[in-house]
């Protein structure tokens, strides 16, 4: 057991998590080793980030005791019936595949200590947004292992693992959101006569901003709309057509798109 991490499928998420465990010094990037079936992939996570990345999942799992399993959720069981015979009780497993539950994760490596994940993407970053849910075996000290991680690229709740559904529509999908959000605003920046460029930049930024004006001051983000709308002014035009074209039932809806289809894939 040489490695302090293991990430089996070295994709999207494998990479941003990975990148910033590393960018915060978390762990370096000898401590860290991941395996993938796709041999440009191999290439491509081991030049960018320094990590051993194998093929096959077993050299995986002698070599760590804290697995990450950051494939799909459709191949999670052939991966575990994969590795079955060298996973050992003394294995942390953190699953960050969507809408896989604690009990199939648990049936699939009935001797191993499981948390379930729901992260999101701007880990890569160091702003991810995550929580998780501790699963029968799991200990105290295996939640603070897992918590370490998501501490070192952004937030982390533990919540009950039926609200994990919830967390999926609100953050784990959620990026996908504000990324069409600031394309859209940007589209609209170049209608009106601004470089692509700079419009993106502008909404990026804007985005940026009041997220953190709520994260750091805890206001009610009605409140702040409040401060931004002149009486008589621009934005509440803005916000009228907002409304009228029905943003908040749109976001309020999508949320529990999100949250039903995870549901409905834990159901399997
Ligand atoms: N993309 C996102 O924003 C988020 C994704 N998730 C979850 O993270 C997991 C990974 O998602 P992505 O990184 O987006 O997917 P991805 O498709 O980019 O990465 C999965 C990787 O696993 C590899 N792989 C497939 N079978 C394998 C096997 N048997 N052994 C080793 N590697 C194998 C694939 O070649 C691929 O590189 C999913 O379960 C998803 O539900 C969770 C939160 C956010
Ligand atoms: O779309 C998905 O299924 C994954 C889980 C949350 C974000 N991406």
């Amino acid at each position: 057991m040489t490695k302090k991490i293991g990430f089996i499928g070295a994709g999207n998420m494998a990479e941003a998590m990975i990148k910033g465990i590393i960018d915060t010094g978390l762990y370096t990037s000898d401590e860290i080793i991941a395996s993938e079936v796709y041999a440009p992939r191999r290439k491509y996570i081991a030049e960018k980030l320094g990590i051993e990345v194998h093929e096959g999942n077993e050299v995986l799992a002698k070599s760590t005791k804290f697995i990450v399993l950051s494939v799909k959720p459709q191949q999670i069981e052939e991966v575990l019936a994969g590795i079955k015979g060298h996973l050992k009780k003394d294995h942390l497993i953190m699953s960050i595949a969507a809408g896989v539950t604690l009990a199939t994760l648990e049936s699939y490596a009935p001797l191993c200590k499981i948390i379930r994940v729901m992260p999101n993407q701007p880990c890569m970053v160091l702003a991810s947004a995550s929580a998780f849910s501790r699963g029968t075996k799991a200990t105290s000290e295996d939640c603070s292992t897992v918590e370490n991680v998501l501490k070192a690229v952004g937030i982390c709740y533990e919540v009950k693992e039926s609200l994990l559904d919830a967390v999926t529509g609100v953050s784990g999908s959620g990026p996908a959101y504000a990324y069409m959000m600031i394309e859209a605003l940007s589209d609209g920046g170049v209608l009106m006569g601004l470089s692509r460029d700079v419009a993106t930049k502008l909404a990026a930024q804007t985005l940026l901003g009041a997220a953190k004006t709520i994260l750091e001051t805890g206001e009610h983000p009605g409140k702040m709309k409040d401060i931004v709308c002149s009486p008589g002014g621009t934005t509440i035009e803005a916000v009228k057509v907002l409304e009228d074209l029905g943003l908040r039932s749109a976001l309020i809806n999508a949320v529990e798109a999100a949250a039903l289809k995870s549901a409905e894939m834990g159901k399997k």
